[in-house]
Formats: structure tokens, C-alpha cells, sequence
């Protein structure tokens, strides 16, 4: 059997998933070039609504099972980051507030009824998976944020230049998280490349970024099919 990788080979090794990162979905594809209606743009909002929903529960989970006060240190502020320190604060409220940008009420989106049953059972797939996976292997599936900073910025140019009946108060959520995904994917990635040290570690790690990959994905094919039929 094979021995471990090295850090640099490991680091490599998950990087090169970018591949199959949702920024090359065809969705994300037509979105950036301006081909979404405000239908299209609207039902995204709502759906991707439920993955922000998840955030704050799947990192929570992490904590749970993680036995590492340094780890949980660092962790719990991607918590508050969602949640806000106070009602009304964080990422959750500022997509609520992209939500009244394109259009949509807030109580259509809380109440879910735009999110479609193949966002909910991968949403859900990913929330299983964190809490029932040792921690490190969902940190390892939180490194598709390595890759999401140069996407979320080429997103909010393309919103910008391509559709200005977005109203801008709706930019916020993304102004806060691309150097959020900044930071917070350095760390993910130094505690993989520290915690996955033998082979079967590492394995596991690729196994849930790859899984991760799938659960973004499969999450736009929805969101694309809703709009085809
Ligand atoms: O807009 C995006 O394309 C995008 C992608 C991702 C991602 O790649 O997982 C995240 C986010 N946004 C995001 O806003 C966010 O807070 C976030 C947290 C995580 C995670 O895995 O812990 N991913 C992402």
C-alpha cells in the first residue's frame, strides 16, 4: 500500500478538485455571462437560502464531535459569523437582504416554499455527513472554500456590469465573506494538512471534498432543471 502524501502533495491533491468546483456548473456558467432572468436569479437566492440555513447547524456539528479546544477556539467563529453576535447581524440576515434585492419577500423565503426537493436532500446529505463523520473529514469538505473567493468576486462583477435591476444593498453578503473565505479557507486547510497525517486520513479527506463538490452541484442542477421545465 501506498505511504502517506507529503503536506505539498496533499495540499496539491485537494486543490486540484477545483475542477470540479460549482463555479464550472453550467448555471454558474450562465449566471457570470448574463443569461439569467430574474426568475432564474430569484429561485438561486431562495434555494442557496437553505445552504446558508446549514451553515451555522454543519459547523456546530463539527464543534460537537471535535475533542480540541484549539480547534473549537477558532471554529465557533464561523458560527457567529452566520448567526450574527446579535439578532439582526450576520451573513444569514444579509442574504436576506440580497433576497429583497432581487425581488423576493423575506417570509417567502423563510418559509422555504421556493426550495426544491433536490437543494433539501443534498443540503441535507451534507448536514448528515457532519454529523455523523469524524470532524476533520468535514473540515476537509469546508475547503471548497478555498476555491470560492476569485468565484463569489467574478459573481458580484457579473451582477454589477450584467444585471442593474439588482438592487446593490444586495452586494453586502459578499463584500463580508470574500475575505472571510479568505481567511477561514487558509485555516481549514492548515488543519487538514496537520490532522491527516496517514494515508487513510488523507484519503478520507480528498473523499469528502469530492463529496462536497457533489453536494454544490447537485444543488444547481436543480436549480437549473426548475428553470428548463
Ligand atoms: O457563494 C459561493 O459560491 C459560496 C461557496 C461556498 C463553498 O464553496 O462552500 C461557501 C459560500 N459561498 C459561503 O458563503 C459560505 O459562507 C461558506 C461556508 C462554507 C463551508 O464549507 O463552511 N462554504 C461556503
Amino acid at each position: 500500500m501506498a505511504g502517506p502524501l507529503s503536506r505539498a502533495e496533499l495540499s496539491d491533491a485537494l486543490l486540484r478538485l477545483e475542477k470540479r468546483y460549482w463555479a464550472h456548473h453550467p448555471f454558474h456558467l450562465r449566471l457570470h455571462e448574463g443569461g439569467c432572468s430574474p426568475a432564474d436569479l430569484r429561485r438561486w437566492v431562495a434555494n442557496r437560502w437553505y445552504y446558508q440555513k446549514c451553515l451555522p447547524q454543519k459547523n456546530a456539528a463539527i464543534i460537537a464531535a471535535c475533542p480540541l479546544p484549539e480547534v473549537r477556539r477558532v471554529w465557533v467563529d464561523r458560527i457567529v459569523f452566520h448567526d450574527g453576535a446579535n439578532p439582526g447581524e450576520g451573513g444569514m440576515e444579509q442574504w436576506l437582504s440580497l433576497a429583497e434585492a432581487v425581488g423576493l419577500s423575506r417570509a417567502e423565503v423563510l418559509d422555504e416554499r421556493h426550495v426544491l426537493p433536490g437543494v433539501r436532500f443534498a443540503v441535507d446529505g451534507y448536514l448528515h455527513f457532519c454529523r455523523t463523520k469524524p470532524w476533520i473529514e468535514s473540515v476537509a469538505a469546508a475547503c471548497t472554500e478555498l476555491f470560492s473567493p476569485g468565484h463569489m468576486t467574478d459573481r458580484v462583477n457579473a451582477w454589477r456590469e450584467r444585471y442593474d435591476w439588482i438592487r446593490p444593498e444586495g452586494f453586502a453578503y459578499f463584500d463580508r465573506r470574500i475575505p472571510a473565505a479568505r481567511e477561514d479557507s487558509a485555516l481549514t486547510l492548515r488543519l487538514v494538512l496537520d490532522h491527516c497525517v496517514t494515508a487513510d486520513q488523507q484519503e478520507a479527506a480528498i473523499r469528502a471534498l469530492n463529496f462536497k463538490c457533489d453536494v454544490l452541484w447537485a444543488v444547481l442542477d436543480a436549480v437549473d432543471y426548475a428553470g428548463a421545465s
